[in-house]
């Protein structure tokens, strides 16, 4: 007889996972491969920035005492020394009654201490002279060095996610090679004699092999460096060999399918044959409920659910956090949001539920829809959902309107994990 698996909470079986060992190596790379890593350093501004004063218009640069009486009644004249556009350095240094003709981006020319955009001047005997009709104070439209950010402060931290925006900032400080965290190498092989590659015609009894690839794409996703072995069929001594094998290469190893109590899934087996150290074979959440972590050699075993919907939530809440946390990553977990419900969902479960939703923003902030079909063996879903909506179990149904929490796929990540546990 199948003996029944003890369900335990999905923040334990997160809190179990995260425990596993983990080493971040960092590795140093051109800047143009840094984006989507995770900072392993933190980074110092090597010079202020702007790294001199410079004109943040088209315009003149004059020295401010020169225009101290200049009014519409009585201009004041001056005369234009020569033309700088950004890059190069004015030749001339402007004495009383001079100035010289900038461009947006220029160095202010020695001696002078205003701009005075072109739009405000007049410009006489064929831009020889301009008339100037207003004061202006020193320090006018100057934007002055280091007023974003003086040499010596911190850029980014260790940890952080280097999206465009952080590109842009270590390129400003000259950081041609970042230090980085070295991709944690998962491998992944997917489990099940029924499997067909993508290009595959169908044939009776077969379906194509959709978790492979999508759990391939999740890893890219979450910075790790995928490997696929490929398919497996249900066959024991042949995965038991092959898992085994697989583990000597990688960093933590993925598979798919066969963890439930079915005559041919065997991954219980093999983690029993292995000698692994298993955390947990079954979670009290929907779907999921078999998802299976184990570890060996220090290196975990994420025994994900054949069903794509369940295999999916599964890498999302275990693998995902934990390949990030070994990057150094800060907000290694799903960010968490408040959202309303913008449909029914009258169907009870004693198990959390993470349904796989579509969110959008609204007047009233954000709301949810379930993505399609709720159910495990579902892979349509998948391919819209944005978020999961996470139904905490209970007796009661969840109706349009409610409060719900979501967890968004495509978000910044947290620092925490929190399962929300009240029935509402
Ligand atoms: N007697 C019981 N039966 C089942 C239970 C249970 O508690 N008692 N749990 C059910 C739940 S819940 C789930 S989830 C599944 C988990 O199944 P396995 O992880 O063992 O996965 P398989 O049996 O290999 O496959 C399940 C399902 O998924 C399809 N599949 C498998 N691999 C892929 C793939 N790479 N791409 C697309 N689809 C895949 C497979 O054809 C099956 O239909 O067990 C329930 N049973
Ligand atoms: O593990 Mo199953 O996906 O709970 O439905
Ligand atoms: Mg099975």
């Amino acid at each position: 007889m199948v003996q029944p698996r003890k369900p335990i909470s999905v923040s334990e079986a997160v809190n179990r996972v995260m425990q596993l060992p983990y080493h971040t190596y960092s590795e140093t790379v051109p800047l143009e491969q840094a984006g989507g890593r995770i900072l392993a350093a933190d980074v110092y501004a090597d010079a202020d920035v702007p790294p001199f004063d410079r004109s943040p218009l088209d315009g003149f640069a004059v020295r401010a005492a020169d225009t101290r009486n200049a009014s519409r009644d009585e201009p004041v004249k001056l005369r234009v020394l020569e033309t700088v556009g950004a890059g190069h350095t004015a030749v001339h240094k402007p004495g009383p009654g001079e100035c010289i003709r900038v461009m947006t981006g220029t160095m202010m020319p020695e001696g002078t201490d205003a701009i005075i955009m072109f739009e405000l001047t007049k410009e006489l005997e064929d831009g020889g002279y301009i008339e100037i009709t207003r004061a202006f104070h020193p320090q006018d439209n100057v934007v002055i060095q280091g007023e974003e950010m003086r040499r010596g402060s911190v850029v980014l931290e260790q940890g952080e996610r280097i999206h465009a925006g952080a590109v842009a900032g270590l390129a400003t400080f000259g950081c041609a090679q970042v230090e980085t965290a070295r991709p944690v190498k998962v491998g992944v092989y997917a489990t099940g004699t029924e499997l067909l590659e993508p290009g595959e015609p169908l044939e009776p009894g077969k379906i194509r092999n959709s978790n492979a690839p999508m759990v391939l794409q999740q890893l890219r996703e979450a910075g790790a460096e995928p490997v696929y072995f490929g398919q497996l069929p249900d066959e024991f001594e042949l995965c038991y060999k092959k898992v085994k094998d697989a583990l000597q290469q990688v960093d933590a190893l993925i598979t798919t399918g066969g963890v439930s109590v079915g005559d041919f899934d065997f991954l219980p087996a093999i983690y029993d044959k292995l000698g692994a150290e298993v955390l947990f074979n079954k979670i009290a959440m929907r779907p999921g409920s078999v998802t299976t972590a184990a570890v060996l050699d220090n290196k975990p075993l994420f025994g994900l659910s054949g069903n794509p919907s369940a295999c999916f939530v599964g890498f999302e809440l275990f693998a995902g956090p934990w390949i990030r946390q070994a990057h150094g990553d800060k907000q290694p977990y799903l960010q968490p949001a408040p959202a309303v419900l913008a449909s029914d969902f009258p169907k009870p479960n004693p198990f959390t539920r993470f349904v796989r939703g579509i969110v959008k923003f609204n007047e009233n902030g954000m709301t949810a829809v379930p993505a399609g079909l709720d159910k495990s063996q579902v892979v349509t879903s998948l391919a819209r959902s944005n978020a999961l909506i996470v139904l905490p179990g209970g007796t009661r149904g969840y109706q349009n309107g409610d409060a719900v929490d979501v967890l968004l796929l495509r978000g910044d990540g947290s620092d925490t994990f929190s399962e929300p546990v009240k029935d509402r």
